[in-house]
Formats: C-alpha cells, structure tokens, sequence
C-alpha cells in the first residue's frame, strides 16, 4: 500500500468537531495538520485529543521570534511528539539552526518560504523586491543550509526547490481541485500537480473540511493522485 501524502488541516474552532471530523476522515489522509486557530484554542490538551485517532501530528506553528525563544518554544511542544513543525524562514539562519537542535529526532522541522496567501504584489508592500517564486528559492536555500528537514512553500515553486535539494522535505499547502474556491490562497495548484512535482506532504483544509461530505471530498482528493 501507498503511503498518502495528504494531511488535513483541522482548522476548526470546537475541538470535538475537529475529532470527529479526524475520525471520518482517518482512512484517505496520511496525517493530521494543527495550525493557531487550534493550538491556540486547545493547547497540549488538544493535541493530545486528536492524537487518539492514531495518525502522525503536524505542528503548523510556524514560529517566528528571537532565536533563545523559538528554540524554548520548540522544547515546550516536544512532550507532544509532532512528527512536522513549522518555523518560519524569514527569522533568519540563527533562529533556523536553534529550532533544530531543540526539536526532538523524530520531529521534521520545516521552514515556511513564501506564504501561499502572498503574490509578488504583497511582496512589493512589505519591502520584498524579489517575485514570490524567487523568494521561496531563496528562503529554502537558507534554510537547507541552516540544517533543516524542509521547507512549506506553494506547488509552483516545489519543483525548482527540489532541483536544488533533492533529499528535502516539501509541504505544500494552498491546494484547490480545479473547480474549488480559492478563498484567501493566491499560489494555488492542485493536489496532483503539487504531488507530481515533489511535494512530499500534500496540505488540504477547507476543501474537505468545508465541504458538504468532507468524507467523499476526501476520498475524490485521494482519488486524484
Ligand atoms: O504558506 C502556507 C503555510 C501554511 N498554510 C496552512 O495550510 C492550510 C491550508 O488550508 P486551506 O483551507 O486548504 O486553504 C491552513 O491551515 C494554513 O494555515 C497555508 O495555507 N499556506
């Protein structure tokens, strides 16, 4: 049997519909995401929860602060085993080297690029002349040399990343079906295209967990890789 690259994301404000949710969806995904919205509702009891349905946690954190800190938050979170955590590339190699060594062995440690939420135009208003596409080449080289397992960036640029760092660990989040609503995602490929392109762990929230039978959006999804 394959390995499913899918993890969900469980954005979902009520820890007991984010359980079940897991729990319906637990046979065509390969793991479970947890970003703010839940981590800062939950906490470790939280995590722990949805833990019980038996799939690997992915730790969607995506630390940003002085190196002394997010290595002090990495060790806070390590009594909960998350087998992915992210840190955000734009700290800086220090910070990135930090994380590493805080986190536990079998956590991954992965560095977000370029939100997919961004386009070049964002980038101008914060200062970035760089394209979006450029940057995320540029923060994955940083982080690659700064020690880390991976990094998070879009489906367009996870090709071109890989050609750099062939044994790299890729997220891919932003993914729509060609018909799906894009919401507040701007670098947006589909699962197939992410997955055919190297990504090794496939990100989808609302296209299972807003969707009327996230069972059947779930099951179609894994259908398509
Ligand atoms: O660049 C990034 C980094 C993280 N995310 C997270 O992935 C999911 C995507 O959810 P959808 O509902 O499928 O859009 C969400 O939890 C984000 O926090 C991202 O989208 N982009």
């Amino acid at each position: 049997m394959h390995h499913n690259p899918i993890y969900v994301a469980l954005d979902l404000p009520r820890l007991d519909a984010a359980e079940a949710l897991a729990r319906k969806v637990k046979d065509h995904v390969g793991g479970i995401k947890l970003g703010l919205e839940f981590f800062c509702a939950h906490g470790h009891h939280g995590v722990h929860e949805l833990a019980k349905v038996g799939l690997p946690i992915f730790l969607d954190l995506k630390l940003h602060d002085i190196p002394n800190t997010v290595a002090a938050a990495m060790q806070a979170i390590h009594v909960l085993q998350p087998s992915i955590v992210t840190i955000h590339a734009a700290g800086g190699r220090a910070m990135m080297e930090d994380a590493k060594a805080a986190a536990g062995e079998n956590t991954k440690v992965v560095a977000v690029t370029v939100l997919t939420s961004l386009d070049d135009d964002d980038l101008t208003s914060i200062g970035v002349s760089a394209n979006a596409h450029d940057q995320a080449l540029r923060l994955a080289d940083l982080a690659h040399s700064a020690g880390l397992d991976g990094i998070v960036c879009s489906g367009h640029e996870v090709g071109a990343i890989k050609k750099q760092w062939k044994d790299g660990f890729f997220v891919v989040p932003g993914l729509r079906l060609p018909d799906g609503s894009l919401g507040d995602q701007k670098r947006s490929v589909s699962p197939r295209m992410a997955r055919d392109a190297g990504a090794s762990v496939l990100v989808i929230g609302r296209p299972i967990t807003r969707a009327e039978d996230p069972l059947a959006a779930a099951r179609a999804i894994e259908g398509t890789l």
